[in-house]
């Protein structure tokens, strides 16, 4: 009988390791990987048993005179998983010092490092000399402190269920504190860790099961079985099998980029199924949601039914996130993938879409470069009747607010336009004399041939729902689902039948900073029971995740359907360091400070493309970036338009509004001054209470957002007067 098609797998560390070799040897391993999963049976690959290896299963094999992969090669099956590749010495340490086996209770294939073990055994066999364990080491020093409180009160089937090896019952039961834990982190699979992790710091058992598919194997597992082993969701967070030679390819020439293969058990379950109507996916910032994203539109064009030529819409509210999307798009998706999957912000494809109908106006935003809105503006605004004595603030909240979000058109809809959330009451005779200033403004954009983006969405959504244009989508993804206002929801609605895999938006409202509360439920887009979220931050350290949260605790926010979403379910699983927060007499004690914490992280193998200062105002970034310069610090702008390029050299410079989206290795977030942060012109423009609020709970998500951009060093530093959003402790 024909032997079965083998099954070739690469492991993380492969890559990471693959990753860390020199460029000039890393072709030579390229091409023996392909001729590997192409043939791992071919007579040119020799197989070496590895004397000493703890795991049977462990093979060397020869890729060039001085480099050697390691590969678990089981006798039984026909699978075959790249582990390692190293110079020949090094390779051979590795593969002692680790371990690869299926977990008897979960079924997943597990890594870790059993060098602990080494070292016992070589203290068994030599009673002279007697070095403690670190189980031995940990209780000794705990001796000398007060008794020791295990940190797990756990059973060993509990343990066993979250991926514990037996073989490390023992040293886990021995823990006292989150540090030891910390210190044990390798000699564990990494699914165990994470989960011991998350349990102290209070994650409740049957939510950690949960998010790593860890429910209770209905049958025996195997621990020969490692075909079975592969196809485990948990496995699959650090061992892929390439679908074919492209794959294999994408993923060597980017082998450090772990996002574009290997899912968290949690992600996967919200990609890699049937949903039955729109899905919500929340998770505070670093999460993962645009990878999950991501994901979703690559597994719902690749699968069978696809209809052809049938097309997914995948749209969010930044231009430069669609940039970002579209090129990441590109590195996990085939080429015929690729091409069924349209990317636009969504402002983008209504401009497109309206101008295909005949519609000839440019949409134009207030506070744009080109002044256009906002000259239109000063023209509605010489008919405010002045003897209500309104602010002006008021009128633009009024037009923002009730007008332009209900689409008011004529004085009789204004007179039955609901202002539920307006601080200033109106009646109907002061509505009617108001109204002329609104009717003046639609006038001027139009005779200038102007409309407002709410306008054209409106019209948009006029299209299709008369069938005037039948454009649809067989799915449609959102990223930053928060941000868009009803109208836009409405629209996505339109843009796809209510249908099995329809809609599938991620958001996050701690995150909302251009528009106000929507709920899904009132654009007609029904998520009951497909609510979901993530939990574990990929992007910054706790501490960092911790101080940008704080600053939104006492704010409810909520869950983008009418619901509360809340900061505390969420964690990173790197602890870090705290940020560093400073207050300097003027500009240039804090700039110097800069230049100094800059020399550093040079020092720390931080490069400046890798360092990002954030200001609250474009003005600012610019004073800032001349007065790098002048001190000798190479910079780089970041433009609206294109997204970054880390191959220029130079700190990067930005407003918090332009690193939305983005991660930086060191965030600098200067010039957090009272008066700045929060600006006093957003916030203190309006009078009404209500509107002030709504002001300092977007300035507070701005802060959020450019804070937990950071994925190690948060530095922090003001002028003058600090903030007051820095007095806020975490
Ligand atoms: N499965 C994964 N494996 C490795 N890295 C991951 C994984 N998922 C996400 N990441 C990384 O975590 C970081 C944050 O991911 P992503 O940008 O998708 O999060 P987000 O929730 O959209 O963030 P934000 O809302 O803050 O913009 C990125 O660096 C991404 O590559």
């Amino acid at each position: 009988m024909a032997k079965a098609q083998p099954k070739v797998a690469l492991g993380d560390g492969f890559l990471q390791a693959f990753a860390n070799i020199p460029r000039t040897k890393q072709k030579a391993v390229m091409n023996f990987v392909s001729k590997f999963r192409a043939n791992p049976r071919a007579p040119g690959i020799n197989y070496e048993v590895i004397r000493n290896a703890r795991d049977p299963n462990f093979r060397s094999v020869r890729i060039d005179l001085d480099y050697r992969g390691i590969v678990l090669s089981p006798d039984q099956g026909n699978v075959y998983i790249l582990l390692w590749v190293d110079k020949h010495d090094d390779a051979y340490t590795w593969a002692v010092r680790h371990r690869c086996q299926i977990h008897p209770t979960t079924g997943s294939l597990q890594l870790f490092e059993v060098e602990h073990e080494i070292e016992q055994r070589e203290t068994d066999s030599s009673p002279q000399n007697i070095a403690p364990t670190p189980v031995e080491e940990q209780n000794q020093s705990d001796q000398h402190t007060i008794p020791a409180t295990p940190l797990f009160n756990l059973e060993d089937d509990i343990l066993l269920s979250i991926g514990v090896p037996q073989e490390r019952l023992a040293l886990v039961h021995s823990l006292t504190s989150e540090v030891a834990l910390e210190k044990i982190e390798r000699q564990l699979p990494i699914e165990a860790f994470e989960a011991l992790y998350l349990l102290a710091a209070g994650t409740p058992l049957e939510e950690i099961l949960q998010e790593y598919s860890l429910s209770k194997a209905t049958e025996p597992v195997d621990i020969e079985d490692f075909e079975a082993a592969l196809d485990n969701p948990v496995t699959q967070r650090r061992f892929h099998v390439p679908e074919d030679e492209q794959e294999l390819g994408r993923m060597l020439n980017a082998p450090l980029e772990r996002w574009r293969v290997f899912l968290h058990p949690s992600q996967r379950q919200l990609v890699e199924r049937d949903w039955n109507g729109p899905v919500r996916v929340l998770g505070g910032a670093g999460t993962g949601k645009t990878v999950v994203a991501m994901h979703r539109a690559r597994w719902l064009v690749s699968q069978p039914d696809w209809p052809k030529d049938a097309r997914l819409l995948f749209t969010t509210f930044t231009s430069n996130l669609a940039l970002d999307i579209a090129d990441n798009l590109r590195k996990i998706c085939t080429p015929e993938q690729a091409q069924r999957i349209e990317v636009v912000n969504l402002d983008a494809w209504v401009s497109q879409f309206v101008k295909r109908n005949g519609y000839q106006s440019t949409i134009v935003y207030p506070g744009g470069k080109d002044r256009h809105y906002d000259n239109c503006w000063s023209q509605a605004m010489a008919l405010v009747p002045g003897e209500l004595g309104l602010p002006d603030s008021f009128y633009k909240e009024e037009w923002q607010r009730v007008i332009l979000s209900q689409q008011v058109r004529s004085r009789r809809d204004y007179f039955a336009a609901s202002r539920v959330g307006r601080g200033v009451a109106l009646n109907r005779r002061q509505r009617a004399q108001i109204w002329p200033v609104f009717e003046e403004m639609r006038e001027q954009l139009a005779r200038a041939g102007f409309v407002t983006v709410e306008d054209a969405i409106h019209h948009a959504l006029n299209l299709l729902q008369t069938g005037s244009d039948k454009r649809s989508y067989h799915a449609v993804v959102v990223d930053e689902g928060q941000d868009f206002s009803a109208e836009a929801l409405s629209l996505l609605r339109a843009l796809v039948s209510e249908q099995r895999n329809d809609l599938f938006i991620v958001g996050d409202a701690h995150q909302r900073i251009y528009k106000r509360k929507t709920s899904f439920s009132h654009c007609g887009i029904n998520i009951r029971g497909r609510g979901r979220k993530l939990k574990i931050n990929y992007r910054t350290t706790e501490l960092i995740r911790r101080y940008a949260t704080a600053l939104l605790e006492d704010v409810e926010i909520d869950d983008l359907d009418g619901g509360i979403d809340s900061t505390n379910d969420y964690r990173s699983l790197v602890l870090g360091q705290e940020p560093i927060i400073k207050n300097f007499s003027d500009i240039g004690g804090e700039v110097q400070w800069l230049v100094q914490q800059i020399e550093q992280l040079k020092v720390e193998d931080v490069s400046l493309s890798e360092i990002c200062l954030v200001a609250r105002t474009n003005r600012l970034c610019e004073d800032y970036a001349q007065i790098l310069q002048n001190n000798g610090v190479p910079t780089h702008t970041l433009s609206r338009q294109k997204s970054d390029d880390r191959s220029q050299e130079g700190v990067r410079l930005a407003t918090m509004h332009r690193i939305k989206g983005l991660e930086f290795r060191c965030v600098m977030m200067v010039g957090i001054n009272k008066g700045i942060v929060p600006l006093s012109v957003a916030i203190n423009s309006s009078q009404d209470v209500v509107e002030r609020r709504l002001s300092d709970i977007n300035e507070r998500a701005l802060f959020h957002v450019a804070a937990t951009r950071a994925v190690r060093y948060l530095y922090i530093s003001s002028h003058g007067a600090p903030s007051e959003y820095l007095l806020i402790k975490s």
